[in-house]
């Protein structure tokens, strides 16, 4: 049977905007108050995720979040209309009401970890929601991504949905971001790799000294145990704090693997030899390790072009491509290094440059936005084809973002009343669209 992996690429949300929510994320700090135009952002990745379609991947969506969060607003004291809660919110706790607007849903690569059947005990496709605790602004996310997971990925005879980890930060867990499926065939056994920031529950560990590690070994360690996978199919590897300090707040802006290839830089990790041993040891095909260092793309220009937060997909003709931001080819050492990477007789043959910017200026790269999920024919018929994109949903939701969504938003213009009606105007009509059911609290 065809297996493959499909791409479920999150749909950018009607409130898009930058509001200089995550600490340790250099784009985001630096764009922040800066005007946003959630139109663009929406057009953009559906353009992407077209054209994925387009070379004939398999391409899905996931659906974005109830933004304002009203719901947050009113558990944290403030009351009356929804308008009065907006506008209460604005005056007394600005930064909380901006945390309760984010967008920051259409990030899906952080939306859950996700083990193919081939790697688990029971022979389901495992999703477990991330918890995402080390930023406000995303700890409230988990609850309404299962709810569009289980829409998305309904069958149970197929799919086995977790909840997500405690929310405490010794469980800090940022999904797919910082997890990793090699494998020779993406329909055989592989080898998950989780990369953690920081072992909470060991204080002598080395951790980053000025910005969070987000991901904790402890985390990791569960969603291994919850995904039924055997221990010899599983690696845990530290990242390299120094990296986190300068950046590298998730280990898909410095590394990025595809069946039996890993794309990473050279200081991405730590004990690099002795897990990339236990790497292959485990796997059951010929790793290619592909090392960018450091005097041909430095930490800096990784960070600013997103060289990491590529995708490495595989076509139909079984060649490799890389799907890159447009940010890299604007950057003169790292569009030399893509040159010379499809020269350099690895599985990847040919890079593809999108222009992502709206949501790379808030740090999120082509990689960000999509989350992988590696199945077969018959699991792919379980999936609800709503949310699989084709021509013809393509230009539905195009005309839908061209009915709903506004080309400028700024921090002042979130607690319009005005805003949140449109907003659940269009998600309304989304659920419909996809045939998502009530997946919003204001629709329940
Ligand atoms: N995987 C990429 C995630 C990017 C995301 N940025 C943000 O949430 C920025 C939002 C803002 O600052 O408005 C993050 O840091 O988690």
């Amino acid at each position: 049977m065809k297996h493959f992996e499909a791409n479920f690429d999150g749909l950018v949300g009607p409130t898009h905007n930058y509001a200089g929510l995550s600490f340790g994320n250099v784009a985001s700090f630096s764009n922040a108050e800066s005007v946003s135009n959630p139109k663009a952002a929406a057009k953009q990745g559906l353009r992407k995720a077209k054209a994925l379609a387009d070379l004939g991947m398999t391409q899905g969506l996931l659906a974005p979040q109830e933004r304002p969060d009203v719901h947050t607003l009113r558990r944290i004291g403030f009351s009356g209309t929804d308008a009065e809660v907006l506008q209460k919110a604005a005056q007394d706790a600005p930064a909380l009401l901006q945390a309760c607007c984010s967008a920051s849903s259409m990030w899906t690569a952080n939306a859950a970890t996700v083990s193919p059947s081939a790697d688990t005990r029971d022979g389901k496709i495992h999703f477990t929601p991330a918890n995402l605790v080390d930023k406000l602004h995303r700890s409230i996310e988990p609850s309404t991504t299962g709810r569009i997971l289980q829409a998305t990925f309904a069958d149970p005879k197929f799919f086995h949905h977790h909840s997500h980890l405690p929310e405490h930060a010794s469980f800090g867990d940022e999904g797919a971001a910082n997890h990793t499926r090699l494998c020779a065939e993406y329909g055989h056994a592989g080898v998950e790799l989780f990369v953690y920031g920081q072992e909470a529950t060991n204080p002598s560990a080395l951790k980053p000294k000025n910005f969070p590690a987000r991901q904790t070994k402890e985390a990791s360690s569960a969603v291994a145990r919850l995904h039924q996978l055997d221990d010899e199919s599983c690696v845990f590897m530290q990242q390299n704090p120094d990296v986190i300090d300068q950046g590298v707040f998730h280990n898909d802006v410095i590394a990025v693997g595809n069946q039996n290839v890993l794309f990473y830089h050279e200081q991405a990790f730590l004990e690099t030899d002795t897990k990339f041993a236990e790497i292959q040891a485990k796997i059951n095909a010929e790793m290619h390790f592909i090392e960018v260092p450091t005097h041909k793309v430095s930490i800096q220009d990784a960070v600013a072009s997103y060289l990491f937060n590529t995708q490495v997909i595989t076509l139909p003709n079984g060649e490799m491509a890389i799907i890159a931001p447009t940010n890299c080819q604007e950057n003169q050492a790292v569009s030399r290094y893509l040159e010379e990477l499809v020269t350099l007789g690895t599985p990847i043959k040919q890079v593809k440059y999108f222009d992502v910017k709206q949501s790379m200026q808030n740090g999120g790269g082509p990689a960000c936005l999509r989350l992988r999920v590696a199945m077969n024919e018959i699991e792919k018929a379980a999936v609800n084809q709503n949310t699989l994109l084709d021509d013809a949903l393509f230009t539905r939701l195009n005309q839908w973002v061209d009915k709903h969504y506004r080309d400028r938003l700024t921090a002042k213009e979130l607690a319009d009343p005005q805003l949140l009606i449109e907003s659940r105007t269009a998600l309304d009509e989304l659920t419909q669209i996809m045939h998502l059911g009530s997946v919003y609290q204001f629709q329940r």
